[in-house]
């Protein structure tokens, strides 16, 4: 068995994989962790005048091996050790090994050195970086941080006081989930992630629960040659009166992402009779076209009034329908939130989010959207530029794969429309969710190149077939060759 390429590594499931490793081998982790830290620097800069900034830890440790290896290359190097590491611990007996010169003040050593490694903490710092430490760090030109830039809380991405950006930021066996959640991830620059190998152990005491949005991650079904259009699924939209743009825009998202067949119920009828030809639109009541077996997924939202929603939800909720809950299906406190009790996926942005969760919209975003998966008992997509997938058993994903050209009014409608398409389509609702963020981040950059980084909602469409092509090629690659990650 080994560890999925996509998993990301919380703290507590690096201390798992530490123990796991056992005094011999954990020492032999930190060897292959250093080693990686230097050969990574040496791939990037000439050699040059260098200061390892040591911590008391591990994070430390890794640097004493780093510095060892840089001066071995000939680089000048010197160590700043701004904490021992504990008496007669591993970490010492590894920092014994760096014989070159150390300084335990910085003596404008950091101001006047070409680059800074930053060894002081890891990704599970539990207390906040101390002025003093942040105001070394910050003295630094060009920074190169392992595991985290310190003063990063590993598993949230928050910042746990004053954190110098880094232009590189080294980490083994798989990345952090703050390597990609923001406000940590503007601060890692690249990302390298070295495998320095793991025990077999380790990796059934690994409970992965993080995990990167990218293909792979789940699996698109594929056209066949039998299919048809009932097979490939039907999307009902709850039709708007008055903002029948939110309604057109997922509709045909959901048609240009797989639906076999979309369909509009009420609102403005005869405008959408009068809009997309391949749209079919329906003047009956709700409680009749729930009747239809067919019609299992259902979008409920966009575009809706309050009293639209109070009109078509509580019908779909209790026909059993899969429900996708957007825009104006998300209202505000507890009485909305239980409102929504028995939809499938909801997917609001942070003002949505806020709105239906109060105070737990100050948690970190992926615990925010942990917690309300668990309270509404759905998938929660909680948009962004770092876009939360997170399901109530505890999964969560974290999706890259965008462009800032997504934030256009629409975009939101759009990305509902996909995720129905896919549930129509009979994926579970989290690989729905997270494979419908991935196509619209993917349709985004298409765009935002076609257009000079400006596309208007309406192009995002046009890029969802091949988007659902990119995605396919990538689902079946073995090498995971497209992360957004350099791997050493
Ligand atoms: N499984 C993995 O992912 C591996 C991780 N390695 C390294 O191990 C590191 C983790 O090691 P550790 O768990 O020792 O973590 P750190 O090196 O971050 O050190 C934590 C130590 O700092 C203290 N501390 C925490 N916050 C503090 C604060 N604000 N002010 C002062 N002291 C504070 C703690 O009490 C603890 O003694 C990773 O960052 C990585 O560099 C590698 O060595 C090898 C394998
Ligand atoms: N800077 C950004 N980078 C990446 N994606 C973004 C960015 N800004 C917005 N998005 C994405 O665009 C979509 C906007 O949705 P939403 O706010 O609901 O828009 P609307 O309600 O106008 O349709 C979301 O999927 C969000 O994740
Ligand atoms: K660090």
């Amino acid at each position: 068995m080994t560890l999925h390429p996509l998993v990301l590594l919380s703290p507590h499931d690096s201390q798992s994989i530490d123990s796991a490793f056992g005094e011999d081998g954990h020492v032999r982790a930190v060897e292959g962790a250093g080693w990686a830290v230097a050969r990574a620097i040496r791939a990037r800069y000439a050699p040059c005048k260098t200061v390892v900034v040591c911590g008391p830890g591990f994070n430390g440790a890794d640097g004493y091996v780093a510095a060892r290896w840089l001066e071995v290359w000939g680089w000048s190097v010197v160590v700043l050790a701004v904490a021992a590491p504990k008496k007669d611990s591993l970490v010492e007996v590894i920092a014994r090994s760096w014989r070159g010169r150390t300084f335990s003040e910085d003596g404008g050593r950091i101001a006047n050195a070409d680059l800074v490694v930053d060894a002081v903490f890891g990704a599970g710092l539990s207390r906040p970086l101390s002025d003093g430490l942040s105001h070394i760090l910050r003295q630094a030109n060009r920074l190169v941080a392992i595991d985290v830039p310190s003063g990063v809380c590993g598993e949230t991405g928050r910042l746990l006081g004053s954190v110098k950006k880094a232009e590189l930021t080294i980490s083994f066996i798989r990345p952090r989930p703050a390597h990609f959640l923001e406000p940590a991830k503007a601060l890692c620059g690249e990302i390298v992630c070295a495998d320095i190998g793991l025990p077999a152990d380790a990796v059934n005491e690994v409970k992965p629960r993080v995990f990167l949005n990218e293909p792979g991650l789940w699996l698109l079904p594929v056209a066949d040659r039998g299919d048809h259009k009932y097979s490939r699924g039907v999307v009902s939209i709850c039709g708007a009166d008055k903002m029948t743009g939110a309604v057109r825009i997922a509709a045909q998202a959901a048609r240009s992402s797989g639906a076999g067949l979309v369909r509009i119920l009420g609102g403005d009828v005869a405008l959408y009779r009068h809009s997309e030809p391949g749209l079919i639109v329906d003047d009956v009541p709700i409680g009749e076209a729930v009747k239809d077996s067919r019609r299992q997924v259902w979008l409920c939202g966009p575009g809706l009034s309050n009293a639209e929603v109070e009109a078509y939800l509580p019908q779909l909720i209790s026909a059993g329908k899969t429900i996708l809950a957007d825009a104006g299906a998300l209202g505000t406190g507890a009485e909305a939130v239980e409102a929504l009790r028995g939809v499938s996926v909801i997917t609001p942005h942070m003002g949505e989010f806020r709105r239906l969760f109060g105070a737990l919209a100050e948690s970190p975003r992926i615990e925010a959207a942990r917690q309300a998966a668990q309270c509404v008992g759905a998938v929660v997509v909680l948009k962004g530029s770092d876009t939360i997938i997170a399901a109530p058993d505890g999964r969560v994903a974290i999706n890259q794969h965008a462009s800032p050209a997504l934030a256009t009014a629409g975009s939101g409608d759009t990305l509902a429309g996909i995720v129905s398409a896919l549930l129509a389509g009979g994926m579970p609702a989290w690989e729905a969710s997270c494979a419908a963020v991935w196509l619209h981040g993917d349709a985004g950059i298409a765009a935002a190149s076609e257009y000079g980084g400006w596309p208007v909602v309406e192009a995002l469409e046009k890029g969802l077939g091949r988007a659902r092509q990119r995605a396919e090629k990538h689902q079946n690659a073995k090498n995971y060759k497209n992360l957004p990650f350099a791997r050493l």
